[in-house]
């Protein structure tokens, strides 16, 4: 069984030109676990993911594996695979004699082409050229590319773009499965949405800059709970909170209060004598707090 390493980023800072790419960024990944990496396009995801893979140079910090940078590290293939680009296999020849040649240059044995193939589902297809291929078969390509040495870390650039619905429900279902086997899974995306149901921890960035580090469940609570009133009496309503303090604004099912006690709420419209049709607490969805972490910046 293969063992997870932890990823830590230290103080990364990378600039091109004038530009300032990925600023003094720190975090580090847990095995066992999926980890999201978020942020809007050109936030600086795939410049980390290629600092940690000795692709790119920081100018200053480390990112390593169990505290080794990638070039040091004694068996790159077993300890990460990695997938970043989905486009980059020759179309004339097939995925089996892909994955062979990298099998034969790396010294593991040719059964394995096979095993991988099959396990990213590509196992009818691996004869057939990779020209053919539609994206998301090529992105399971990357994937069983990225598995070949059998390595406890898995580090995948946005694998979901491409995939149709089926797909989705399968590399969700996939990247639990490598993180329950105690690998570390590390995958970029631009949209929470695309992989909410899928990760454990969450980094985020916006602008080169983590703007959140957590638990998928800490975003929810890192999102400031409103209370949704509202009164046969609007004004009446109104003019309570406002008497209270409480700012508010106009919502779709009534007023927005910025309070997080609705009993609260209920006392300032009682004692006001405001009769009230609606009085519940409201989250903002986890797509809001993560548009809101991200300067309401919306990916395409
Ligand atoms: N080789 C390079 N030369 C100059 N600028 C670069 C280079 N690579 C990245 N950048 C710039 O660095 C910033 C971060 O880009 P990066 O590709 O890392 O973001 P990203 O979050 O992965 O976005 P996307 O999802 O669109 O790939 C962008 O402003 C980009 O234009």
């Amino acid at each position: 069984m293969p063992t997870g390493e932890v990823i830590t980023f230290s103080n990364v800072t990378k600039t091109f030109g004038a530009a300032r790419a990925v600023s003094n960024l720190s975090f580090t990944v847990e095995p066992g676990r999926v980890t999201g990496f978020l942020g809007p396009n050109g936030s600086g995801k795939t410049t980390s993911l290629r600092m940690l893979l000795g692709l790119v140079t920081p100018d200053s910090g480390t990112a390593t594996f169990n505290g080794v940078p990638y070039r040091d590290l004694p068996h790159p293939l077993s300890t990460v695979g990695a997938a970043l680009e989905a486009a980059s296999f020759h179309p004339g020849r097939t995925a089996r004699n892909h994955l062979r040649v990298y099998a034969i240059a790396t010294g593991l044995p040719r059964t394995r082409v096979m095993e991988v193939l099959t396990l990213v589902g590509l196992g009818e297809h691996a004869t057939q050229r990779v020209g053919g291929y539609s994206l998301g078969m090529r992105q399971r390509l990357g994937l069983a590319y990225a598995l070949l040495g059998n390595p406890g870390v898995l580090v995948l650039d946005e694998p979901i773009n491409g995939l149709d619905p089926e797909g989705i429900k399968w590399i969700r279902g996939f990247l639990r499965h490598m993180a329950a086997e105690g690998r570390t899974v590390l995958v970029s995306s631009h949209l929470l949405s695309e992989v909410q149901q899928s990760v454990d921890d969450l980094v985020i960035i916006a602008r080169g800059e983590l703007v959140h580090l957590g638990p998928l469940s800490s975003l929810e609570t890192n999102t400031a709970p409103q209370v949704v009133v509202d009164s046969p009496d609007r004004e009446a309503l109104a003019s309570a909170l406002t008497a209270a303090g409480i700012t508010f604004a106009p919502g779709r099912s009534g007023l927005l209060a910025a309070a997080t006690d609705p009993g609260h709420v209920g006392h300032i419209a009682f004692t006001a004598g405001v009769e009230l049709s609606v009085l519940h607490r409201q989250k903002a969805g986890l797509e809001e707090a993560f548009l809101a972490l991200v300067g309401g910046e919306r990916s395409l």
